[in-house]
């Protein structure tokens, strides 16, 4: 039999040894990984490329590293597939509400974040199925038309929900845009040197007086199924620029959240699903 001694070998069986715990969780489709703060040792980045990866490790769309902190408080850092940190995830703060609401018995609590301090509180449970309302802040919204090379000029509007979003009303159907699937044309928006820290970016259908319907491209890891901030985002921006009620429905391919915004200077409230999957064992760097 022939010895495999290959560098690539000897690093595999090195990883072995160092797994990592963790709580894996999902809003409405968009799914988390749950990791305890102390565990990353300042690998965050690395640890979301490689626990993220769907063929190679459990997959998600982003990491949720959580820290306790001596005085009580909790501080969540995001970190999406692609190894790059933003401010916050609507959908994953809710996803640790619910572990937290699940593990500890906690029915509200103020998860900190780099976008601010966000505050869910637990509606109902069918475990490990937690319906969530948080406070997403108040929500910044400024019309603008971007111009794309080789696209033209891109009608919509910069949200801020704590991270930053660009939101295009489309009557399209499938949600395309400009000629292009809004796949494509969000991946040209998210990356255009135009936003130097990237974007969000939300392709919006008004339903009805009541009703959004959006697809989601998201910086850091491409099409998701929902988004708790894009949901905040596309909302907002058609009750601010399209007249929409303060109280709405956003249908995205993963399912309905409800939004509250009552008026342009109060934190908007969201409401959602969160279902704790799995927890486990991953091997780590
Ligand atoms: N899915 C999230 C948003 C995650 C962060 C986003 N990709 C960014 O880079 O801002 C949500 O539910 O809000």
């Amino acid at each position: 039999m022939r010895l495999i001694k290959s560098s690539h070998f000897v690093m595999l069986r090195q990883n072995k040894n160092i797994m990592i715990p963790f709580v894996k969780a999902h809003a409405c489709g968009n799914d988390f990984l749950i990791i305890e703060e102390h565990l990353a040792g300042r690998r965050h980045a690395e640890l979301a490329r490689k626990l993220c990866s769907r063929n190679t490790s459990v997959g998600a769309d982003g990491i949720e590293f959580l820290e306790r902190r001596p005085n009580g408080e909790f501080f969540l850092r995001l970190f999406n597939a692609d190894g790059s940190e933003a401010e916050l995830s609507g959908n994953g703060t809710r996803c640790v509400a619910a572990w937290l609401a699940s593990s500890e018995g906690l029915d509200e609590v103020a998860l900190g974040t780099h976008g601010g301090v966000r505050t869910c509180r637990v509606v109902e449970v069918a475990d490990p199925l937690y319906l969530i309302e948080s406070g997403m802040g108040v929500p910044r919204v400024m019309p603008r038309t971007i111009e794309l090379p080789g696209v033209g000029n891109v009608v919509g509007a910069m949200v801020n929900v704590g991270n930053p979003h660009f939101v295009l009303f489309v009557n399209s159907e499938d949600f395309s845009a400009h000629g292009l699937r809004w796949q494509e044309l969000g991946a040209r928006i998210s990356t255009s040197p135009l936003f130097p820290h990237g974007t969000n970016v939300e392709f919006v259908r008004v339903l009805s007086e009541n009703e959004i319907a959006f697809r989601i491209y998201e910086r850091g890891c491409g099409p998701t199924t929902s988004s708790g901030t894009g949901t905040c985002a596309s909302s907002a921006a058609a009750m601010a620029l399209r007249g929409v009620a303060r109280e709405l429905t956003a249908n995205a391919e993963g399912g309905p959240q409800r939004t509250v915004w009552s008026s342009a200077d109060v934190a908007m409230q969201l409401t959602g699903p969160a279902e704790i999957i799995c927890r486990g064992e991953v091997a780590g760097l």
